[in-house]
């Protein structure tokens, strides 16, 4: 499978199709790691109340799009399993990568490499596995069969980081003064596990892992593991985000932009390549059905003045979404209303 990047041998120089335009290249690689980015502490044993949390993670989706959450009841053993179980998947034999490989986007299960290989100009430095786990009874038969505890490993994880999602989305819902569950239905219906692999890099200064991108979604639960390399632009800076052991690193998609009337925001990020070791990350994405309609929700509207998007149905989203992976702005322009 001569497409995938972590199963090249040998490779001594970036491979011209990987090397990026000037203007695109990282640049300073190491850029300040974010000591503002808020630290959340979930457990609500030591005086973290939850009016507190609820501040500190609206706080943070106002004025970031990113967070962190430590004590977020997801267990370390369910977060190491799941390390380990992505970074054994990339580890296997090319041929049993391969036979999951497909470029076709509406496969439940698949392998895939950089953004869209066959219409993209330059390459992007990772391989990818993906599928869709929500019910996971619906879907798991679908899932890799090695390793050989992949599928209970990722079962276990999925609905765990469900729970944590549908917590946190409950959280700013409250803090946005919304009805308990608003975000509990067809806004939240989908789930889809992405496993990252971005493999050592010659020369990091030409590539990138992934270039700036707004999540689509509604909400984003990653696990960095131990590995540097994602960093989120803001006021004009990338700023990188610290690994922290067991942490779920966690982003507002452009969904929650939007239904919060551009109260919270969905950030900017991208992510680094380096040259000495593997770096493995588990995203999870929290995605509205097709069909669910899209809209500020009323009551900010209501109190926050005119609304500033449009109604629209999400599956009208996704198709301008990877027409321009790379222009957030541009993603947004379609549903924005003039005010
Ligand atoms: O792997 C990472 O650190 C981030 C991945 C990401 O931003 C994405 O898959 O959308
Ligand atoms: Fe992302």
């Amino acid at each position: 499978m001569e497409k995938l990047i972590s199963k090249r041998f040998n490779i001594q120089s970036v491979p011209e199709s990987y090397v990026l335009p000037q203007e695109l290249r990282p640049g300073k690689l190491v850029v300040p790691l974010c000591k503002t980015i808020p630290v959340v502490d979930l457990g609500g044993g030591d005086g973290h109340d939850q009016t507190e949390i609820i501040q500190q993670i609206l706080k943070a989706s106002q004025e970031f799009g990113f967070f962190q959450v430590i004590n977020h009841g997801v267990s370390v053993k369910t977060i190491g399993d799941m390390l380990s179980v992505a970074k054994e998947f990339f580890e296997m034999p090319v041929e049993d990568i391969a036979t999951l490989y497909s470029d076709n986007l509406k496969q439940i299960c698949r392998v895939c490499t950089s953004i869209d290989y066959d219409k993209e100009e330059v390459h992007y430095w990772k391989d990818s596995l993906r599928h869709l786990c929500h019910p996971v009874e619906e879907y798991m038969h679908l899932w890799p069969q090695k390793p050989t505890r992949y599928r209970e490993v990722a079962g276990t994880y999925s609905v765990e980081v469900r729970k944590l999602g549908l917590r946190l989305l409950g959280l700013l819902g409250e803090g946005l003064g919304l009805e308990p569950g608003y975000f509990g239905n067809e806004l939240s219906k989908g789930e889809l596990l992405l496993i990252n692999n971005y493999p050592p890099c010659p020369d990091p200064s030409l590539t990138l892992g992934l270039p700036k991108h707004s999540d689509p979604n509604l909400i984003t639960l990653l696990l960095q593991g131990d590995v540097y390399g994602l960093q989120v632009f803001k006021d004009g800076q990338w700023i990188g985000i610290e690994p922290l052991p067991n942490a779920f690193v966690v982003n507002l998609g452009h969904q929650l932009q939007i239904i919060s009337n551009g109260m919270l925001r969905s950030a900017e990020h991208r992510v680094v390549t380096n040259s000495s070791v593997a770096r493995t990350t588990v995203a999870t994405f929290i995605y509205p059905s097709d069909e669910c309609i899209i809209e500020p929700a009323q009551p900010l509207v209501k109190a926050h003045g005119p609304p500033l998007y449009r109604a629209f149905q999400y599956k009208e989203f996704k198709i301008n979404y990877s027409a321009k992976f790379s222009e957030p702005e541009a993603q947004l322009a379609p549903f924005k209303l003039q005010s």
